[in-house]
């Protein structure tokens, strides 16, 4: 199966250049097709002849999709100059002299092209994501389960599930934000600790940055919300949560397991 490789530091941390590869705007330029505006684990991507590609990872570790004879994959690694994004293409080829000949000269031009590109558009994205506004979430744990929170408004999102939280104010860091936001919508103290999986793209210029957390004092109600509801991890794929919030169900699970 040939390969091509290619690599390119990008000056933003890793949880935004993960975020950014979620962007499907980065890749529906190259004639993808896939549905909404985030990539998460089984969306399929549609291109070109037929080719039809299934994501099989979207974490921080970065985001692979296979095929039948055409495999993706951007592996990403934090360096001490920002992160280092590893690009590498397989496909199968027809074989035989005309074959390689194709190869050679169709599809690691082809392939060259397209990644040298989108490495273009993700160092864009990831400047947008580095300066966009933050909205925090709390990934709040006790006794394995995870607790969520389901919104009354807009009409649009009212009935669906998300994280306590909300808009970093300015002047704010994020972890004082979000232990404000839980005080606000559930009467509840909070220790914040890690960032769990990566900063999601909301809007152009907006991101959902999701911690975990502790309860240090209080018991959760909801104050702002419909109602709050404490999750196994079993539970969380048949949740009907926020697009962003669906997106990070398996980092969420990790968190549980
Ligand atoms: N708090 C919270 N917000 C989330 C989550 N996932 C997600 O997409 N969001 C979105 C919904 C909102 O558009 C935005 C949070 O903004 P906000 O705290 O100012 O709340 P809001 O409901 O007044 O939002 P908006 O009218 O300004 O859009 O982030 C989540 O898990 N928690």
């Amino acid at each position: 199966m040939p390969e091509l490789r290619t690599s390119a530091l990008v000056d933003a941390p890793l949880a935004v250049v993960a975020g950014a590869l979620l962007d499907t705007s980065l890749i529906t330029g190259f004639g993808v097709a896939v549905q909404g505006p985030l990539l998460r684990l089984g969306s399929v991507l549609t291109g070109p002849f037929g080719v039809r590609l299934a994501v099989t990872r979207a974490d921080l570790s970065g985001v692979s999709a296979a095929g039948d004879f055409l495999e993706l994959h951007t592996d990403l690694v934090a360096t001490g100059a920002g992160t280092m994004v590893v690009d590498r293409v397989s496909w199968t080829t027809v074989g035989g002299v005309v074959g390689r000949f194709a190869d050679i000269t169709v599809g690691r031009g082809m392939a060259l092209r397209v990644l040298d590109k989108r490495s273009a558009l993700l160092a864009r994205r990831c400047r947008e994501l580095c300066a966009a506004r933050v909205v925090v979430g709390a990934a709040i744990v006790r006794g394995g389960r995870l607790l969520a929170q389901q919104r009354s408004y807009p009409e649009s999102h009212a009935g669906q599930w998300e994280l306590p939280g909300g808009r970093v104010e300015d002047g704010e860091q994020p972890e004082e934000a979000l232990a404000r936001e839980c005080v606000e919508e559930l009467g509840a103290s909070v220790e914040v600790g890690e960032q769990v999986g990566p900063d999601v793209p909301l809007k152009e210029d907006l991101v959902l940055r999701v911690f975990a957390a502790r309860l240090a004092g209080g018991e959760p109600e909801a104050l702002e919300h419909n109602a709050v509801k404490w999750l196994t991890a079993d539970e969380l794929p048949s949740v009907d949560w926020l697009p962003a919030d669906r997106v990070l169900v398996p980092a969420l699970q990790r968190l549980l397991n």
